[in-house]
C-alpha cells in the first residue's frame, strides 16, 4: 500500500503539492489527473524517494520511504515520461534486465524475471532485438517490462500514452488492464482521461497541486465540470 498524509512540496516559493492526503492499495487500478502543472509528477516522485516531503509522511507497505529507499523503489515500479527516449541498453533483454542485475541477483533468477516481464507485456522470444528498431507502443512495453523485472507490487506510469497512436495506446492499456488482472495495482498518471477509466477502480484528480477528486470513476466523472482535464468520450 502506498500511503501520502498531508504531504507538502515546494519547489522555491512554489508549493507543487499542498497536504496532499492519498492512498493506494494493493491490487487498486488508479488514474492520477490532472492539468499540466498540477502536480501528478511530484506527487508519484515522492513514491519511491526520489523527491522528500517538506512536511507530511510518504508510507509504502507501512515504512516510510525515507527511512528505506531501497525497500520504496522495489515496491514501486515507475515508468518515467518518455522512456522511449532514454534506455541504458541496445537490446530489449539487456535493457529489461538492468534492474534485476543492480539487485545482484544470480543468473537464472534474472533470465527468469526478464521472461516473465517479456511476456507479461506481449514481448516474449523478443530479448535480441534492438531498441532502436522498434516501434513507439513496443518501446513503451519494453520501458513497462523493465520496470515489471524488479516484481513491484505497484507500476506507476507517468503519461504513457503520450505520441502513441491508437492501436498502440491500445496495446499499452491492454496489457496494463492484464497486469491489474493478475494482481499488481497500476497507477497511470496523465492528462488525457481517454479510454482509461473504464479499466479504472478509482480516478483521483489534482488541481493547483491538491486532491481535487478521488473517487469511482462513475461517480468521479459527474465531478470533473470545471477540473482541467480531458473528459471521456
Ligand atoms: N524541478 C522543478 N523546479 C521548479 N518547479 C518545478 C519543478 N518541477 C515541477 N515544478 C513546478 O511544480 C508544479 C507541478 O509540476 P508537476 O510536473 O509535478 O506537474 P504535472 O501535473 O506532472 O505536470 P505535467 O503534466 O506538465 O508533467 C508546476 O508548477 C511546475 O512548474
Amino acid at each position: 500500500m502506498i500511503d501520502v498524509s498531508g504531504v507538502v512540496h515546494r519547489y522555491g516559493e512554489a508549493t507543487a503539492l499542498d497536504r496532499v492526503d492519498l492512498v493506494v492499495e494493493d491490487g487498486e487500478f488508479v488514474v492520477l489527473a490532472g492539468a499540466n502543472g498540477s502536480g501528478k509528477t511530484t506527487l508519484v516522485r515522492h513514491w519511491n524517494g526520489l523527491l522528500e516531503p517538506d512536511s507530511g509522511t510518504v508510507r509504502v507497505n507501512g515504512t516510510r520511504v525515507s527511512a528505506d529507499r531501497v525497500a520504496a523503489r522495489t515496491a514501486v515500479g515507475m515508468v518515467f515520461q518518455e522512456p522511449r527516449d532514454s534506455f541504458v541498453a541496445a537490446t530489449v533483454g539487456a535493457d529489461v534486465a538492468f534492474g534485476p542485475e543492480n539487485l545482484g541477483l544470480p543468473r537464472d533468477e534474472i533470465d527468469d524475471r526478464v521472461g516473465d516481464a517479456l511476456d507479461a507485456v506481449n514481448l516474449a522470444g523478443r530479448e535480441d532485438e534492438r531498441i532502436e528498431t522498434l516501434s513507439g507502443g513496443e518501446r513503451e512495453r519494453v520501458a513497462i517490462a523493465g520496470a515489471l523485472a524488479m516484481r513491484p507490487d505497484h507500476l506507476v506510469l507517468d503519461e504513457p500514452f503520450t505520441g502513441l497512436d491508437a492501436p498502440a495506446r491500445e496495446s499499452v492499456l491492454e496489457r496494463l488492464c492484464a497486469l491489474h488482472a493478475a494482481g499488481t495495482s497500476v497507477v497511470v498518471v496523465t492528462h488525457d482521461l481517454r479510454d482509461v477509466l473504464a479499466p479504472a477502480d478509482r480516478l483521483v484528480v489534482l488541481s493547483g497541486g491538491a486532491v481535487v477528486v478521488n473517487d469511482a470513476p462513475d461517480a468521479a466523472v459527474e465531478r470533473l465540470a470545471g477540473v482541467p482535464v480531458d473528459r471521456p468520450c
